[in-house]
C-alpha cells in the first residue's frame, strides 16, 4: 500500500502524494465528500488519496467525526464521493449509475457492521445465503459449510440470531460478508459491541478467513488493540489521512491517537 506517511515518523503535512494505481486492490484519488449541514456544508473527506495492495489488512482510526465511516462507505460503493475517484480492479466506481454500483457491491464487496444486521426470523444458514439468493444465484452449500466451519459456527446452521451470543452473531455477519467471495471486505467497528476477549476472537476470525481467501480487508476501529492486528494503520483527522503506521503495536497506535486528540 502506498499512503501518505512513513514508518514511525511524525505526521506529514496534509498534502498527500498520488499513489500508483497499477496492481492495487483499491485506490482512492483525491476523494472529497461534503454533506449538507444546517448552516454550511460539512466537509467529511477533504482529499483522501491512498492505495491498498491485494490481500492487505488495513485499520482506519481517528477521532470521532474525522471521516472514518464516510471513507469506508465511499470506498465500498455504499456512498458516492462529491469529487475524486475510487478505483477497484481498474474501474472507477465513483461515477457508476446506482444500478451498476449495486451490482458492483454485490459482486465485489463484503461489509460487516457493528450491529450485525441479521434478519431475526431467518436461520444462520439463510442469513449467510441471503445476499446471494437476493442476487438470483444458487447458494453453494459446500462453500457455506466450509465458511461456517472457518468462523467456528459448524452445527449452528439452523439457529436463529436471537439464540446466538454477540460474538456468534458477528461471526454469522462475517460469514455472510464473505459468502459471495468478494475481493474487498470492509468492517465498521466490527468488535464495538463485543467484550474485549470476544472482540479479539472475532477479529482473529475475520482476519484469518480474509487472509485464507486472499481478500483485501479494511477495518474501522476505535480500539488500538484491534488496529494493532492490521498490517498498517491509517490515521484520519478532519477528513484527511494524516499518518500511517506500518507494523503497528497497540502502544504505538494509542500514542499516535493521543497525539491527534491533543
Ligand atoms: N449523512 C450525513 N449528513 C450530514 N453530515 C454527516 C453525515 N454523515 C456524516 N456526517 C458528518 O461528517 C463528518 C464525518 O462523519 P463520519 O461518520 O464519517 O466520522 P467518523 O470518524 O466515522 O465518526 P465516529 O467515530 O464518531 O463514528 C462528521 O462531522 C459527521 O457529522
Amino acid at each position: 500500500m502506498s499512503a501518505p506517511a512513513t514508518h514511525r515518523t511524525p505526521p506529514p503535512p496534509p498534502s498527500q502524494p498520488t499513489p500508483t494505481r497499477s496492481g492495487a486492490a483499491l485506490t482512492l484519488l483525491d476523494v472529497r465528500k461534503e454533506y449538507a449541514g444546517p448552516a454550511a456544508p460539512v466537509h467529511a473527506l477533504r482529499g483522501v488519496s491512498l492505495s491498498l495492495a491485494p490481500g492487505s489488512f488495513t485499520a482506519v482510526m481517528g477521532p470521532s467525526g474525522s471521516g472514518k465511516s464516510t471513507l469506508l462507505h465511499c470506498a465500498a460503493g455504499l456512498d458516492v464521493p462529491t469529487s475524486g475517484q475510487v478505483h477497484v480492479g481498474g474501474h472507477d466506481i465513483s461515477r457508476l449509475t446506482p444500478d451498476r454500483l449495486a451490482r458492483f457491491r454485490r459482486d465485489h464487496v463484503g461489509f460487516v457492521f457493528q450491529a450485525y444486521n441479521l434478519v431475526p426470523h431467518l436461520s444462520v444458514a439463510d442469513n449467510v445465503a441471503l445476499p446471494v439468493i437476493l442476487a438470483g444465484r444458487e447458494p453453494d452449500l459446500a462453500w457455506m459449510a466450509h465458511l461456517l466451519g472457518s468462523v467456528g459456527l459448524s452445527g449452528m446452521e439452523g439457529r436463529r440470531p436471537g439464540d446466538l451470543s454477540g460474538g456468534q452473531a458477528q461471526r454469522v455477519a462475517i460469514a455472510r460478508a464473505l459468502f459471495s467471495r468478494p475481493t474487498l471486505v470492509f468492517a465498521d467497528e466490527p468488535t464495538g459491541a463485543l467484550d474485549v476477549r470476544t472482540g479479539t476472537e472475532v477479529l482473529g476470525v475475520l482476519r484469518d478467513t480474509a487472509a485464507q481467501l486472499g481478500q483485501t480487508l479494511v477495518v474501522v476501529t476505535h480500539d488500538a488493540t484491534v488496529a494493532a492486528a492490521a498490517e498498517q494503520v491509517l490515521l484520519l483527522a478532519d477528513g484527511q489521512v494524516v499518518d500511517r503506521i506500518d507494523a503497528p503495536t497497540a502502544q504505538l497506535v494509542a500514542d499516535r491517537m493521543l497525539g491527534l486528540e491533543r
